[in-house]
């Protein structure tokens, strides 16, 4: 479904991402970690097509992302770090405002479906700036799923969401995995990782160290002569860390 072939970037002189390659499966959540720095998000940007890196290929359903970009952004969904909203605007003129930006198309009634999947239509007239932090998260999940994306590419959605909506959230996103779609997760958050995440990929020193499920990351430290993993939390925060 996304295959990232030997993608290489850099930021000036600063080699950020040094030959990185991934399978990412159709119907998988798949979580894309990584120390603070290692370059989540700029791989995240790239699959965005926003950002060309500066060698290799990414393809999505067979499509390369920097050819056929056009109909590339049409297929996926994007939910980045910081909140991209707008403050003076309703929770409706949002979703609009970001339709016509991305030019997806999306009647009145599926905006409004959106935010009721995200628990949000109480909020449809409201003005931005009398939500809670948690709440324009929510609406920051809701712009990215409007057009029905079949590939969610999601860069921490859930920080600062109180434990009941991040539940929620995660269960929707297990749903929408469920029913077919791609996403491609960032989180620091190790109980998301748990629940949500069928296979995890590390992303450390510019390459990817990893990928397989939790299970399969505990036998790999294992062969790698580390003192036994007592729990999944353990087993991450291992997995993360920069020498062992
Ligand atoms: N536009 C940019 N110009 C120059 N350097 C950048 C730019 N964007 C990111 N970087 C640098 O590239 C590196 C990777 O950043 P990136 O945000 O991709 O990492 P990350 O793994 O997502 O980190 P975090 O977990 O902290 O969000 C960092 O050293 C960052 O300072």
């Amino acid at each position: 479904m996304i295959t990232i072939d030997q993608v290489h970037h850099n930021y000036g002189k600063k080699k950020i991402l040094q030959g990185v390659s991934l399978q990412i499966n159709a119907g998988e959540i798949f979580g894309l970690l990584g120390p603070n720095g290692a370059g989540k998000s700029t791989l995240l940007s790239i699959l965005t097509t926003t950002v060309k890196p500066s060698k290799g290929t990414v393809t999505m359903k067979g499509l390369d992302i920097h050819k056929q970009t056009k109909q590339v952004r049409q297929m996926i969904g994007y939910v980045p770090q910081d909140i991209a909203l707008w403050d003076e605007l309703t929770v409706k003129e949002n979703l609009k405002f970001w339709s016509k930006f991305l030019k997806t198309k999306v009647s009145v009634a599926r905006m409004l479906e959106a935010c009721e999947e995200v628990k949000l239509q109480d909020k449809w007239n409201e003005k931005l700036s009398k939500l809670s932090g948690g709440m324009k998260r929510k609406l920051n999940i809701a712009v990215a799923l409007m057009h029905d994306p079949d590939i969610l590419l999601m860069d921490e959605p859930t920080v600062g969401i109180d434990l009941q909506s991040k539940l929620e959230i995660n269960e929707y996103m297990k749903s929408l995995a469920a029913a077919g779609k791609t996403i491609v997760y960032t989180t620091h958050d190790m109980s998301e990782i748990k629940t949500i995440c069928k296979r995890i990929g590390v992303l450390k020193k510019g390459g990817i160290e990893f990928t397989g499920t939790l299970e399969e990351a505990k036998s790999y430290l294992n062969k790698q002569g580390n003192e036994p993993i007592v729990n999944e939390e353990e087993l991450i925060f291992a997995m993360l860390r920069e020498e062992r």
